[in-house]
């Protein structure tokens, strides 16, 4: 028996790092996906072992389901129905399942993926043996949330293959749970997240669960629809960053500030509530869609302003700022910043060449542009049955 998953990644069109602090952020998913397969052996396989296959960074890594039980002894316990956080003596055990594996120091960031993953496996599954696999079309710790798609895809797989979510085993092709199990995989993922971002907000995998485009704001979702094509050019600096020491630095930075920054953080909770009602309003005239384009225009401008405060700009993202305002187009990073990716509005009257002529551009820079789907479809799954 297979299951497949898959989940979105998402690009935060406004309000990251504020929304880690309660203030409202807007986010849409996107139409590249991760993907987790889960295989158990069947009866007669006599396999012990829980395998992981991570297809992207070319590791494997594979536990005797005895060790996985001295390692977790909890694992015993069925827990799939209420998710729970994993504490930091634990992080520090998994750590131990980790040694004997020498992953290189330029991809030591997969660690806490892992630790996820054996945190969601055996408090989902239990220490049953199997064989996972994961893959994606996302670029890792680039911003447009690689690890909430990892998180999502693998709880949607492993709950499908739970006892505690009943789905039907007979249905074909790719299929969405229910809205209580979406909520489960939800709070599952948020578990996972919390490994690898420490102090995540949970917009995330709120989005790449139920997709499309959404305002998020203290743990509470609001399930939006643009009235507007919002066409975004994504650049990926392909400079490497890791969100957890991004947030961290960020909340460093408050408590040495916190006035000042309470209202940094106050400011982009205007501007996000401002971004979702322009894109939500319901007028059409051609007027009225270059004037609400102008007005998304400013509010990135002054959100990317608020993010350079917050300390989580970088010269690469400057240098896009700079070479899109050369043909009068306004960008803003999307993510954790640091490097990452940046979005750069492309407004609907703007001429293919010149769309042609910035993306030669910025590529000249050695950095990577590509135009995704927003706001597709979220976490959906899918069983095989193996001969
Ligand atoms: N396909 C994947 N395979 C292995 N690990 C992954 C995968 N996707 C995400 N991860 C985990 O998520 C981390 C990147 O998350 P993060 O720094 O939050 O960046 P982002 O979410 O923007 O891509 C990786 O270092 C790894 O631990
Ligand atoms: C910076 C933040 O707002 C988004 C992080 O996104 P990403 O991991 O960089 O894709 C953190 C969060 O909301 O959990
Ligand atoms: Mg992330």
């Amino acid at each position: 028996m297979e299951v497949r998953a898959r989940a979105p990644g998402k690009i935060i069109l406004a309000g990251e790092h504020a929304v880690v602090h309660g203030s409202a952020a807007v986010a849409a998913s996107i139409g590249l996906y991760t993907s987790v397969s889960v295989r158990l052996p069947s009866p007669n396989d006599n396999d012990d072992t829980l395998t992981l296959h991570l297809m992207d960074v070319g590791l494997e890594f594979s536990w005797s389901i005895d060790r996985i039980k001295e390692i977790l002894p909890g694992s015993v316990n069925n827990v799939a129905s209420s998710p729970t956080t994993c504490c930091e003596e634990t992080i520090k055990l998994i750590l131990t399942a980790l040694e004997s594996f020498k992953i290189p120091e330029a991809k030591m960031g997969i660690a806490s993926g892992v630790i996820a993953f054996l945190w969601l496996y055996t408090s989902i599954l239990g220490n049953k043996a199997a064989k996972v696999i994961v893959s994606s079309e996302l670029p890792l710790g680039a911003g447009l949330g690689s690890s909430a798609a990892f998180c999502v895809s693998l709880s949607g797989a492993l709950l499908a293959l739970s006892d505690s979510v009943e789905v039907d085993f007979d249905q074909e092709g790719w299929v969405s749970f229910g809205e209580k199990e979406q909520q489960l995989a939800n709070r599952w993922a948020f578990e996972g997240e919390k490994i690898i971002h420490g102090k995540p907000s949970g917009i995330d995998n709120t989005v790449s669960t139920f997709g499309n485009l959404i305002k998020f704001k203290s743990g509470a979702l609001t399930c939006i629809k643009s009235n507007m094509i919002l066409k975004m050019l994504i650049t990926n600096t392909n400079v490497g960053r890791n969100t957890k020491a991004l947030v961290a630095g960020v909340s460093e930075r408050k408590k040495r500030h916190p006035d000042a920054m309470t209202s940094v953080l106050t400011a982009v909770d205007f501007i996000s509530n401002e971004f979702a009602s322009v894109i939500q309003s319901t007028s059409f005239s051609d007027d009225d869609v270059v004037k609400k384009e102008q007005r998304i225009q400013e509010l990135m401008e002054m959100n990317q302003g608020l993010l350079q405060c917050m300390g989580v700009s970088h010269a690469s993202i400057e240098t896009i700022l700079r070479t899109t305002l050369k043909y009068e187009l306004t960008s803003k990073l999307t993510g954790a910043g640091g490097g990452g990716c940046v979005l750069t509005l492309l407004p609907s009257l703007l001429p293919a060449t010149v769309i042609d002529k910035v993306i030669g551009e910025l590529e000249q820079c050695g950095f990577q542009c590509f135009v995704a789907e927003i706001g597709g479809s979220g976490l959906v799954f899918r069983f095989d049955v193996l001969s």
